[in-house]
């Protein structure tokens, strides 16, 4: 049987960061956000919808949606974030069950599925075990305005959209502490990884 592990967590509270030490353990990781990226290209359905309800000043002069805008527009507006959510969500949710199901498939003992709203769209349905990568909110605060340049008020935003990530501790299996350094972070996940006789 495969293990399938749900790896959340807030805003860049350091899920891409955990992703790359499953890289280097060579356990396959299906990334929610780029997935999301792939299925608004110009031309998918979703696509499409999201011009029409958002209008043609998210478009940028190539034709692919201006994210930046995009993201200004919902984060301001939970409504209008919810109406994204709808438009995206189903494709996405799509493309990763059909990812997860091809990699068990071919063999794989242990696969990744990185869902920064496992929780808030209720996902867990999907996993068999959840790891949430944890950090203070000012550590939070502080990378993500230096990861992007939010000023401030842009950065909690984004934050306050999420569910709080200390609430998301208490729904995980196991939490990785991600306040410290890189190596400590890695410690961490080697062990859960032991733990559930993954390594
Ligand atoms: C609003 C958009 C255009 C902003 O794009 P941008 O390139 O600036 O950010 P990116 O997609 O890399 O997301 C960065 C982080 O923001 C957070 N986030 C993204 N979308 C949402 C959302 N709808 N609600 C809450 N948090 C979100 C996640 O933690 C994500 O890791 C984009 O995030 C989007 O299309 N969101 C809707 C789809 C979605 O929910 N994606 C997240 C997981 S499927
Ligand atoms: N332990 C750490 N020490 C210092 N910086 C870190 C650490 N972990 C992550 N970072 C930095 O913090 C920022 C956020 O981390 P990361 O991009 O991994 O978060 P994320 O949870 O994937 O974010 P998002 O939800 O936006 O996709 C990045 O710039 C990353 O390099």
């Amino acid at each position: 049987m495969a293990i399938v592990i749900g790896l959340t967590g807030s805003i860049a509270s350091g899920k891409s960061t955990v992703s790359l030490m499953f890289d280097e353990f060579n356990i396959p990781v299906i990334d929610a956000d780029k997935i999301s990226r792939e299925v608004v290209e110009p031309g998918e359905e979703a696509y499409e919808k999201i011009v029409a309800t958002f209008g043609e000043s998210i478009v940028r002069e190539d034709g692919k949606l201006d994210r930046k805008e995009l993201g200004a527009i919902v984060f301001e507006n939970e409504e209008k974030r919810k109406q994204l959510n709808e438009i995206v969500h189903p494709a996405v949710r799509k493309s990763m069950l059909e990812k997860r199901d091809a990699l068990i498939e071919q063999g794989e003992k242990c696969v990744v599925l990185d869902i920064p709203l496992l929780f808030e769209s209720k996902l867990t349905h999907f996993v068999n075990k959840t790891i949430v990568v944890y950090v203070d909110e000012d550590v939070q605060l502080k990378r993500l305005m230096e990861r992007d340049g939010y000023n401030e008020k842009e950065a909690m935003q984004r934050i306050q959209s999420q569910i709080p990530v200390k609430e998301k501790a208490n729904l995980a299996d196991e939490v990785i502490n991600n306040n410290g350094t890189k190596f400590e972070t890695l410690e961490q996940l080697d062990q859960i990884l032991r733990k559930w006789n993954v390594l």
